[in-house]
């Protein structure tokens, strides 16, 4: 096989047979996910499956106990900051910002962490700290503007508007340059505008080249979001495939959505009209 063609079909993220114990606790048993370039890929699951364990597999948080992790191919770092720097950002379930920083500051940590300026330079402040600092600005306001928070730079984060707070995390994650991104419950929390409007930034976080993965108790979202879900059920895959595939698989219905199976089809139905009426 050419190079070329070894990239073409050369994963961005995948991980094989990942398992996490905790003392007595099977969180994930062989776990298989994978993640192709360009792709959004959903992870659906009850409470306690296992879900954010393997988002902190995929970013260094845990080693798993066994199976492994690889980013385009490598062993991925077992250091959350390396895991980052080698393209891999998250957000979190409950909100990390810095709440009584400024929105501006909160993009340029994320931002910091990708031009590595060390301490010496910090200490020097020469002219490459500077003009560095100046493009680290203009990038963090680029990107506050793509996420749609304009006019709030120099606002306290604690003083958004909860879902403007998520999508200033979304910002500072990008602002790390990743090549994926992991997104845990992006819209908890979010009013159905706010959901749509996020629905709408990770396709445009799509389109830059970036792959995601999503987390989401909202299976509509999911599944009018996604190329490929995963459905994990007590730390295993119980179904993976394409949103059509998962949503009417009977197992998933029983084990996961757990209500009447004419409730999940009016669901289903909504959001496959909903597709419809994007595509059209
Ligand atoms: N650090 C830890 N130590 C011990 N047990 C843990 C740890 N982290 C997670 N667990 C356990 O692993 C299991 C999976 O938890 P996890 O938080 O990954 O589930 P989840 O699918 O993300 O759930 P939720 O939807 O409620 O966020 C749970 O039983 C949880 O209690």
């Amino acid at each position: 096989m050419s190079a070329a063609q070894h990239r073409a079909t050369e994963k961005v993220l995948a991980a094989t047979g990942v398992t996490m114990v905790f003392g007595g606790l099977t969180a994930l048993n062989d776990v298989n996910i994978s993640l192709d370039e360009g792709r959004i890929v959903g992870l659906i699951g009850p409470n306690g499956a296992g879900k954010t364990t393997l988002f902190n597999c995929l970013t260094g948080l845990y080693t798993p106990t066994r199976g492994q992790v690889l980013l385009r191919g490598r062993q991925l770092p077992s250091d959350p900051a390396k895991v980052t720097v080698a393209g891999i950002a998250r957000t979190f379930q409950n909100i990390r910002l810095f709440p009584n920083m400024t929105v501006l500051e909160n993009v340029l940590v994320g931002r910091h962490i990708q031009m590595r300026q060390g301490p010496i330079a910090s200490v020097f402040h020469g002219p490459g700290f500077k003009r560095g600092e100046r493009e680290a600005r203009e990038k963090a306001r680029e990107l506050l503007e793509f996420v749609g928070l304009r006019g709030v730079e120099s606002e306290a984060a604690r003083n958004l508007p909860y879902g403007d707070q998520r999508r200033l995390e979304i910002a500072r994650a990008l602002a790390t340059e990743p090549e994926v991104l992991l997104l845990d419950e992006p819209t908890a929390g979010m009013n159905p505008q706010e959901t749509e409007a996020a629905r709408q930034l990770i396709f445009r976080i799509r389109d830059t080249g970036v792959s995601v993965v999503v987390i989401e108790h909202d299976t509509k979202f999911i599944f009018s979001l996604c190329d490929s879900v995963s459905v994990l059920v007590q730390g295993e895959v119980l179904v993976e495939g394409s949103p059509e595939t998962v949503r009417d698989d009977p197992r998933v219905i029983e084990a996961y959505l757990g209500k009447p199976r004419e409730e999940v089809e009016a669901d289903v139905a909504e959001a496959a009209a909903h597709q419809h009426r994007e595509d059209s």
